[in-house]
């Protein structure tokens, strides 16, 4: 939240540690305070301005906690607990995961060597006359003492005769002893022989005798040759070690690390042991003092070539809630872009409630990341090729599979990437022609026209009680009624918007109204684009997206841009993507902290028309199919077409005689004069941003109103008439 000063009594005084070192104060609003003595306590602050931050109650609690341990007793320590239970124990989809593994992987032994269990004998019965062989070797060894051969041979080379004697005697009573059980054996198996060829059935019979060659042909098989083929050939990953890491970190070419690592240095620390963490092994490392985690992201391919693993396996993160220096190493057993993404549970077409999160991506131990689209605005970015498209498309298919949402999709690279969603989509532009610049500008008008209405609808409906939060909720959305159900607009390649030389403002404007005010009132805009620059994403709109998804760009302007301020000095780089890195990139949520994920894979053409006509079954049955997607051609704005004649507008309404006029007479005159082309000018910043797409500026003017003068914002006649003047030489000239 943005800084604020708060004019208000602080009560209490706890300290909260600041992200600077600095110490701060946690702050209750005056309608929290429980103990209405202590107001009168802290009266002498009454006035006090505070310059702080807006925290939310979760994280004002948080640091409760932390100061309550700081506060009480000695005995109460700060500390970071460890979960009880291990993560594939309380995860109900890992746990699942590692069932499924485990049965996979016994019917796959038991099949392979069902169907070599022909092979395996003939294998045993060209053994058995070896392996009778080795046994009949062994036994005689075992009847004569064999292995005192050599030490006896010993002592008769020594000439020690008592020793020979002592060895001998007590060889020949070990023989003796064997002689002597192996004929009692043999006469109990010649019997047990006789027995059972008499008594046993003579299925169990064949077993024995089975079993016997089995047994024999086994011993006869050479060590390197075993009867059963292997079913599964493990892919031995090599367990990663803090000697690895050390080795690793390195050879980085970073001074500080190289002098902790040098003699005498402080070296690397471990604060917990190596452990596997999903499908790859996490080690927490303390860098040395000095080295942050942000000097280690920038040299990910050096870090993977020191680990002897590919680069997709290496995925070194800062740890937010610690240190500068605290880095999190995660190293997959498997290539990130080429492990197998679990099913996406949405692929078949599922409907969705956008209120809800829903799997947008798996991050690099293979999870499903969720993201909730709802209250939201996103912006996407990043080089061409990287998947930008796709993430925006799959977004869109999610939003398309909740029959609730209005979808107004434009693709303005006219590709055709977005068409999939033509079936189900309310509006739908592609390219960058006028005639669907001129669609899409009257479309957003319309958007605008929504948004107002829906805030003023808002406004009304928490006065009676209904938006207890002054937004949408899911009971509003549903009742259709209200017309407040989610509208979700899709754009590919936005900076043509921006930068159209005539109503590129205007978009502007009206996309950065969506992204602000859109949210709370059920309208939702994802903005992708492939050069994040100032112009391509206005900073009205880039500072304001709550959801953030970064593929690979080239540098640290664009990956701010795209992540937020400061991300890239947080260690957030999306810079640090490869080429092949195809649908992966840094995801910032609402609230949450960066995470590398990998969009849904394979969601190509084909795959996205099979979802979106599941989307559009869904909408057929709660016959929500408008637009587009029926056929209907939309309603273009007349004034879109027409000449924009705002400026000679002004001057009709605005007589010579008047030098300079407040903003909200002129938009009162033109509302009388053309209330068609006017009607939506409602407040003097509407007329300000009008007059901003023509070159002219308003500024503060004096005025009466009711005998009362007053300066507020308006128009200088002269300006316009001369902007008018200028334009006209233009035109003639040209
Ligand atoms: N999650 C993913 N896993 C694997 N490959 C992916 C993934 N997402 C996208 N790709 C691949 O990346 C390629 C580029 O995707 P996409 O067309 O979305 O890129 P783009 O950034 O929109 O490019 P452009 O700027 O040219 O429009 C596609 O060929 C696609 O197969």
């Amino acid at each position: 939240m943005t800084e604020q000063p708060q004019n208000h009594r602080p009560e209490g005084n706890e300290h909260q540690a600041h992200e600077d070192g600095e110490q701060a104060r946690v702050l209750r609003f005056p309608s929290e305070r429980l103990n209405p003595d202590q107001t009168r306590d802290e009266g002498e602050s009454e006035n006090q301005v505070i310059d702080g931050e807006l925290v939310d109650e979760d994280q004002a609690q948080q640091v409760d906690q932390s100061q309550a341990a700081e506060a009480g007793s000695s005995l109460v320590r700060r500390e970071k607990r460890e979960p009880v239970l291990p993560g594939w124990a309380s995860s109900v989809e890992e746990f699942r995961e590692a069932a499924r593994w485990a049965v996979g992987y016994a019917g796959h032994t038991f099949a392979f060597h069902a169907v070599r269990c022909p092979v395996y004998l003939g294998r045993i019965l060209i053994r058995v006359p070896q392996g009778t062989l080795r046994l009949l070797a062994g036994f005689l060894r075992w009847v004569t003492d064999a292995e005192g051969r050599t030490v006896r041979h010993a002592a008769a080379d020594r000439a020690d005769a008592a020793e020979y004697l002592r060895l001998s005697s007590q060889r020949d009573s070990r023989v003796r002893g064997r002689v002597y059980t192996t004929v009692g054996l043999g006469a109990a198996a010649l019997a047990a022989f006789f027995l059972g060829r008499a008594f046993l059935p003579e299925l169990v019979q064949y077993a024995i005798v089975a079993g016997a060659l089995g047994g024999v042909g086994w011993l006869g098989a050479p060590a390197d040759q075993p009867i059963a083929s292997r079913a599964v050939e493990a892919t031995k990953v090599p367990k990663l070690t803090s000697n690895a890491v050390e080795i690793a970190l390195n050879a980085l070419g970073i001074s500080g690390i190289n002098q902790a690592m040098g003699k005498g240095g402080e070296g690397i620390g471990f604060p917990k042991p190596i452990s596997r963490d999903g499908k790859g092994w996490r080690a927490d490392v303390d860098l040395p003092h000095g080295v942050t985690v942000g000097d280690i992201m920038d040299r990910r391919e050096k870090l993977a070539s020191g680990l002897r693993r590919p680069l997709g396996c290496v995925w070194p993160e800062a740890d937010n809630g610690e240190h500068a220096g605290r880095l999190i190493l995660w190293v997959g057993d498997q290539d990130m872009r080429k492990a197998k993404q679990p099913a996406w549970a949405l692929r078949k077409g599922v409907r969705v409630d956008l209120f809800q999160p829903q799997p947008f991506g798996t991050d690099q131990r293979g999870r499903w990341v969720d993201l909730r689209l709802m209250f939201t605005s996103v912006a996407i970015g990043a080089i061409p090729r990287m998947g930008k498209t796709f993430a925006l498309r799959e977004l869109l298919l999610i939003a398309a599979l909740d029959p609730r949402a209005e979808l107004h999709t434009y693709d303005l690279k006219g590709t055709g990437d977005l068409d999939p969603l033509e079936k189900v989509t309310h509006a739908h532009g592609v390219g960058d022609d006028d005639e669907e610049i001129e669609k899409a500008i009257s479309d957003l008008r319309k958007l605008r026209d929504e948004l107002r209405r829906r805030a003023k609808l808002i406004r009304d409906l928490a006065k009676q009680g209904l938006a207890p939060e002054n937004k949408v909720t899911p009971e509003l959305a549903g009742k259709k009624s209200l017309g407040l159900h989610p509208i979700v607009i899709g754009v590919d390649e936005c900076q043509v918007w921006f930068e159209h030389p005539e109503v590129g403002e205007e978009f502007e404007a009206i996309c950065t109204d969506l992204v602000k005010r859109g949210p709370a009132l059920g309208i939702i805009i994802m903005l992708a684009t492939q050069r994040p620059d100032a112009k391509s994403l206005p900073t009205g709109i880039s500072a304001n997206v709550s959801t953030r998804f970064c593929l690979k760009v080239q540098g640290q302007t664009e990956n701010d841009m795209v992540l937020g301020t400061s991300k890239y000095k947080q260690g957030v780089r999306a810079t640090t993507f490869a080429w092949a890195d195809k649908g992966i990139g840094y995801l910032v949520g609402e609230g949450s902290d960066a995470q590398i994920v990998r969009t849904v894979a394979g969601l190509d053409g084909p795959a996205s028309e099979k979802v979106a006509a599941y989307a559009r079954t869904l909408r057929e049955q709660a016959g929500t199919l408008t637009g587009h997607a029926i056929g209907e051609t939309p309603e273009v704005d007349e004034t879109a077409s027409k000449k924009d004649t705002l400026l000679e507008d002004i001057l009709a309404v605005v007589g010579e005689t008047e030098k300079k006029v407040w903003n909200e007479r002129v938009i009162a005159r033109l509302y009388e004069l053309k209330p068609e082309v006017y009607g939506t000018y409602r407040e003097s910043a509407d007329l300000t941003a009008a007059l901003k797409r023509h070159g002219v500026r308003t500024a503060q003017v004096w005025g009466t109103s009711e005998g009362k003068g007053a300066s507020r914002i308006g128009i200088t006649r002269t300006d316009i008439a001369d902007e008018v003047a200028q334009r006209n030489r233009r035109e003639g000239s040209g």
